[in-house]
C-alpha cells in the first residue's frame, strides 16, 4: 500500500487513460480536415463523434463484469490496444463507413480504459488516500484534450491525415506494452482483483450491483452533474460561443481550454472534502447541479449575447461538474465490495454518458426544427435558436436532480436500518455553530480568568 510501487502502477494507468482521452478527443479537432477526406456533411461527421460515444457508453457494463472477471492490468492493456487498431484503421480510411470503423474501435478501447484505472486505486492505496487519487486520475486524464488540441492538430496540418493518426496509433502501442510490462492488478500477497467466477456469478454480480441503492445514487450523479461540460465540450459549446454569441473562434478556444485547468485546480479540493465528509457527498453532487441549472438560466434568460464574464461564469460553473461527477464513482466505491466495485462503477458512468447522448442529439434535433420552421432568420446556429435549443437540459438536469434525491433518500434509509443514521445537514450546521460559540466563550472566560 503506498509503495513506490503503487504510485508506479497508477502512474502507468493514469498514462494510459490520459492517451485513450487524447484518442476520443482527436477526432473532433480533425473535424475540418475530414471533411475534405472523407467529402463529409456536417451530420455525417457528427455520426463519427456520436457512434464512438453510443459504443463506449453501451459498453461500460460489460466492462465493468470483465474487469471485476479480469482484474484491471488486462483491460487498460486490451484497451490501448483496439484504440491503436482503430486509429490505424482511420490513417488509412478513405471513405465513411471505412472511417466510421476505426472510431468503433477507438470507442471500444475507450471504454476498457477509465474503469480499470481506477480500479487500481483502491487495491494499491490506502482508504484515506482513495477519494484525492481518483479525482487525480479523472483531472490529470483530461489533459489528453491538450494534446489533441496542440501536439496533433500540429502533425495533422504539417504532415497531413495518415501520419497523424499513425502517430495516435503509436501512442496507443505505447500505452499498451506499458501497462502489460508495469501495471499489477494488486500488491504482492493482497487479495487478487480479478475473480474467477463463470458467466452466471457475474449476472448476478451485475444484478446485485444494480440494486444497491449506492451504485444508483452514484449512477444519478454522474447523470446529473457531468453531461453538461460534456455536451458544450465534445459538440455544441463552439458553435454556440462563435455563432451564437458571436465570440471570436480564439477566445472561444481559450474558454474551452479552460475546462481542463477548472478540472485540475478543483479535482483535488473537492477530492480531499469528499474524503472528509462522506457523508454529504450528495449535498455536494446537488449544490453543483443547481449552480449549473442557476449559470444557463443566466446566459439563456439574457434577451441577446451575454457580457463575457458570464460566459467565463458559465465554463467555470460548467467545468466544476467534471470533478463533481468523479464523486459518484466514490459511491460506487463505497457501497459495494471491493470484487464487485468495477461493475458498479461500469453502471454508474453509464449515467453522465447517456444523458449527454440524448442531449446532443436532442439540442441538435431541435436547432434543425427551428431552422426548418423559420424560427429564426440568422439561421441555424442563431443565439434565439440555441437559446429554445439548449433549454431542453432543464429537463434533464430536472430529472436528475429529482434522482439523485429519490435515490439519496434510499440510501439513507437503508443505512438507518443498519444502525447509521446521517442528521440532516441543518442539525449539523446549527451543532457546529453551537460548538463554536461555545468554544469562544470558553476562550473569552479563560482570558477574562487569566487577567483577574
Ligand atoms: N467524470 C469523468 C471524468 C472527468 C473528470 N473531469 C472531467 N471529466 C468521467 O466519467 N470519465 C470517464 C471517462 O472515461 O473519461
Amino acid at each position: 500500500m503506498d509503495s513506490k510501487r503503487a504510485w508506479l502502477v497508477w502512474g502507468v494507468g493514469v498514462f494510459a487513460y490520459l492517451i485513450a482521452v487524447t484518442q476520443r478527443t482527436s477526432f473532433g479537432v480533425a473535424g475540418l480536415v475530414a471533411t475534405d477526406r472523407f467529402g463529409a456533411t456536417a451530420a455525417a461527421l457528427s455520426a463519427f463523434t456520436v457512434i464512438q460515444l453510443v459504443v463506449y457508453a453501451g459498453l461500460q457494463i460489460p466492462v465493468g463484469v470483465l474487469v471485476d472477471r479480469f482484474g484491471p492490468r488486462i483491460m487498460i492493456a486490451t484497451g490501448a490496444a483496439l484504440m491503436a487498431v482503430g486509429q490505424l484503421q482511420l490513417a488509412a480510411a478513405s471513405s465513411i463507413p471505412a472511417g466510421v470503423v476505426g472510431r468503433i474501435f477507438v470507442g471500444a478501447g475507450d471504454a476498457m480504459t477509465f474503469i480499470a484505472v481506477i480500479r487500481l486505486v483502491p487495491f494499491w492505496f490506502s482508504t484515506r488516500k482513495v477519494p484525492l487519487l481518483t479525482q487525480l486520475t479523472g483531472q490529470l486524464g483530461q489533459f489528453g484534450q491538450l494534446i489533441s488540441i496542440a501536439p496533433f492538430a500540429f502533425v495533422l496540418h504539417a504532415a497531413g491525415w495518415s501520419p497523424a493518426f499513425a502517430g495516435l496509433a503509436a501512442l496507443g502501442v505505447l500505452a499498451c506494452v506499458l501497462a502489460f510490462a508495469l501495471v499489477r492488478n494488486a500488491p504482492l500477497g493482497a487479495v487478487s482483483a480479478s475473480s474467477q467466477q463463470g458467466l452466471k456469478e457475474s449476472m448476478s454480480d451485475l444484478a446485485t450491483a444494480w440494486r444497491q441503492p449506492g451504485t444508483r445514487l452514484g449512477m444519478w450523479s454522474h447523470f446529473a452533474t457531468q453531461f453538461s461540460g460534456t455536451v458544450f465540450v465534445l459538440t455544441w459549446g463552439y458553435p454556440f460561443l462563435v455563432s451564437g454569441q458571436g465570440l471570436d473562434t480564439g477566445t472561444a478556444s481559450i474558454l474551452l481550454s479552460l475546462f481542463v485547468v477548472v478540472g485540475i485546480v478543483c479535482g483535488p479540493f473537492l477530492g480531499s472534502w469528499v474524503g472528509k465528509h462522506p457523508l454529504r457527498r450528495s449535498t455536494m453532487v446537488l449544490a453543483v447541479t443547481f449552480a449549473i441549472v442557476a449559470v444557463w438560466a443566466a446566459v439563456l434568460l439574457q434577451s441577446g449575447p451575454s457580457p463575457l464574464w458570464l460566459l467565463v461564469v458559465l465554463v467555470l460553473v460548467l467545468a466544476v461538474g467534471g470533478p463533481a461527477s468523479m464523486i459518484a464513482f466514490d459511491f460506487a466505491r463505497t457501497f459495494n465490495p471491493s470484487h464487485r466495485v468495477g461493475t458498479a462503477t461500469g453502471i454508474v458512468n453509464v449515467g453522465g454518458f447517456f444523458a449527454a447522448l440524448v442531449t446532443m442529439y436532442m439540442v441538435g434535433l431541435i436547432l434543425d426544427l427551428l431552422n426548418g420552421t423559420g424560427f429564426s432568420p440568422e439561421g441555424l446556429y442563431s443565439l434565439d435558436a440555441f437559446r429554445v435549443a439548449f433549454s431542453f437540459q432543464f429537463i434533464v438536469l430536472g430529472i436528475g436532480i429529482a434522482a439523485v434525491i429519490t435515490s439519496r433518500r434510499k440510501v439513507r434509509r437503508t443505512m438507518a436500518e443498519r444502525g447509521a443514521v446521517v442528521p440532516p445537514l441543518r442539525v449539523v450546521l446549527a451543532d457546529s455553530r453551537r460548538r463554536q460559540q461555545q468554544y469562544k466563550a470558553e476562550r473569552r472566560d479563560e482570558k477574562n480568568h487569566r487577567k483577574s
